[in-house]
């Protein structure tokens, strides 16, 4: 079969090979449903009025249908009587009349029934709705498309599990067509990441020959995936291969106009090569991987980057050396008050202080926190480190809002219990950040304290710099979303109620770049966290600097 690219598919391929430049600036910063789960709810309401009003056209268009088809019978029996015996039937005055106004008045009606277009109502409905309801952009489904790539990448996950809608080996979802993973190679291909387009190209063509062998309808053509997979492994700098993808897309449709010419410009390449490859040492010089690197450039170091997805996958565990020091225990910070209930804390870091608390805060107070925060949810932002203005970041994915003590007792008594909890005051501290992780949602490692360089920071709060952090975890999370630590090899796992809580200044005032830390993507679930950003003034009193290291003040 011969597939005929779709509008959108054909502008798009139309410049895949030379246009890169147009190419450029499709970014995904936009994108706003993707980054948050509770967004994608909304979605979900979109899709049950969609599916309704299409029910509501197949109806009307089926009853004009069968109206039609009524009608027809009746014609064609009346024809039929007639046809038995011509003369006999229009001998008959009141049959000649009929017959008469069948082919005038009837068939008019017939033809204007044909004619109009009985759906319009519901198709003017779409539009109404794109005013009303929420609808993803083109931006979030390629923002989605770049989260579950970074799942890929993060958990390790194969290509075709996924496709089959099972992740670490659990089954989640239904399968996915050979389209569906076309389309996220296409996505893939956008964004000019080579590797993702060919896993998920090479994906597209295997299901689409299963989908053949099961006569099922596929959308995409192997044409059009040869294209593509063609296109990246010549990005990728294998000409040579891209010239026998495009010679099979050829023996598929002889006259595909781009086909042929980058079958020439491939030729010419590989021609060159050979050249090339007689006079000197025979490497290609499209086999840099500086190629991908250059097209799908990484925010921050390699090694760093392997450390952060291990403990993400939760394969680095502590060492028995690393562990043995660590306790459980209860602490009082000797307040009188919290004598009578200690809080259980749990450590998980000595040298920097990393611990967990147990059980503080509670489930009525982790609702009505996510109920008041949701309404305000915003993109969450990050400092840009020259300027000091936030700004979006594909490295920083969720939703997030600020809540003041002052707008109710609950936020008043949670903050109470932080003050309790890290034994500082908290009368500096930044309000409470509630944020929501989607799927894929994520926070590569940063440091929660401004550094030296960044001279803008915190500058308008005038309270110093971020001394200490805590977060609340106000979810499980089904998989995913540890809080690690590349450096420390530590990770803390999300669990309902309780917090972790550490110092990101030295006792002297200076940055501990030791407690450089990220947020893994969610795989599965959606992940609620609250910050306290604790600052340095208004502490002298509460964390004297000797007591560094070793926190007799937590005894
Ligand atoms: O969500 C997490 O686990 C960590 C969040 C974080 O590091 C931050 O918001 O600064
Ligand atoms: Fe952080």
């Amino acid at each position: 079969m011969i597939h005929e690219f779709s509008v959108i598919n054909f502008l798009h391929v139309g410049v895949l090979l030379f246009g890169a430049v147009l190419l450029v600036g499709v970014g995904h910063a936009g994108g706003e449903v993707f980054t948050a789960l509770t967004e994608m709810e909304e979605l979900l309401e979109t899709e049950a009025v969609l599916i309704n009003n299409l029910e509501g056209y197949i109806n009307v268009q089926e009853r004009k249908m069968e109206y039609l088809k009524k009608k027809m019978n009746e014609y064609q029996k009346e024809h039929e009587e007639a046809s038995a015996d011509i003369s006999e039937y229009l001998a008959n005055p009141i049959n000649a009349y009929l017959l008469t106004k069948r082919l005038t008045s009837d068939w008019k009606q017939i033809e204007n029934l044909m004619e109009y277009d009985v759906g319009t109502e519901f198709l003017d409905n779409i539009t109404n709705f794109r005013e009303v309801l929420k609808f993803p952009t083109d931006e979030d489904l390629n923002g989605a498309a770049v989260a579950l790539m970074r799942l890929q990448d993060t958990y390790n996950l194969d290509t075709s599990s996924v496709a089959r809608g099972e992740l670490n080996g659990i089954q989640y979802s239904t399968e996915m067509t050979s389209n569906d993973c076309f389309e996220l190679g296409r996505q893939s291909y956008m964004n000019g990441d080579y590797y993702h387009t060919k896993l998920w190209m090479n994906e597209a063509m295997d299901r689409l020959q299963a989908e053949h062998n099961r006569t099922y309808y596929s959308e995409v053509s192997k044409a059009d995936i040869l294209e593509y997979l063609a296109f990246s492994v010549y990005k990728e700098g294998d000409v040579a291969t891209a010239l026998n993808m495009t010679n099979e897309l050829l023996q598929l449709m002889p006259d595909h106009e781009r086909a042929l010419g980058n079958k020439g410009y491939y030729e010419k390449e590989v021609a060159e090569l050979q050249r090339k490859r007689k006079g000197d040492d025979g490497t290609s010089p499209f086999a840099d991987i500086s190629i991908r690197l250059k097209s799908n450039p990484l925010v921050y170091d390699e090694s760093e980057k392997k450390l952060y997805e291990m403990l993400c996958r939760g394969e680095l565990k502590p060492t028995p050396a690393q562990q043995r020091p660590l306790r459980c225990r209860y602490i009082s910070h000797n307040n009188p008050f919290l004598k009578l209930a200690p809080f259980k804390v749990e450590e998980a870091n000595l040298d920097p202080y990393i611990v967990i608390f147990h059980e503080v805060i509670h489930d009525h107070e982790i609702e009505y926190v996510k109920k008041s925060a949701k309404p305000r949810f915003k993109r969450a932002t990050v400092q840009n480190s020259k300027t000091g203005e936030l700004e979006t970041a594909n490295y920083r994915i969720s939703k997030s809002a600020w809540l003041k003590d002052t707008e109710h007792p609950i936020i008043k008594n949670i903050v109470t219990r932080v003050g309790d909890l890290t034994n500082l005051n908290m009368a500096t501290a930044e309000e409470l950040q509630v944020v929501n992780y989607g799927i894929g949602g994520h926070y590569e490692p940063h440091f929660d304290f401004a550094r030296k360089e960044e001279t803008n920071a915190f500058k308008d709060l005038n309270t110093g710099n971020r001394i200490a952090t805590l977060l609340f975890y106000m979810s499980d999370v089904e998989q995913g979303g540890a809080t690690v630590f590349p450096s420390l090899q530590t990770a803390v796992w999300p669990k309902k109620g309780t917090a972790a809580f550490w110092y990101n200044l030295y006792a002297s005032g200076e940055g501990d770049y030791r407690t450089r830390h990220a947020a893994c993507p969610v795989l599965t679930g959606t992940k609620w966290v609250s910050n306290k950003w604790i600052h340095e003034r208004g502490q002298e009193f509460h964390r004297p600097c000797a007591l560094q290291p070793d926190h007799p003040e937590w005894d």
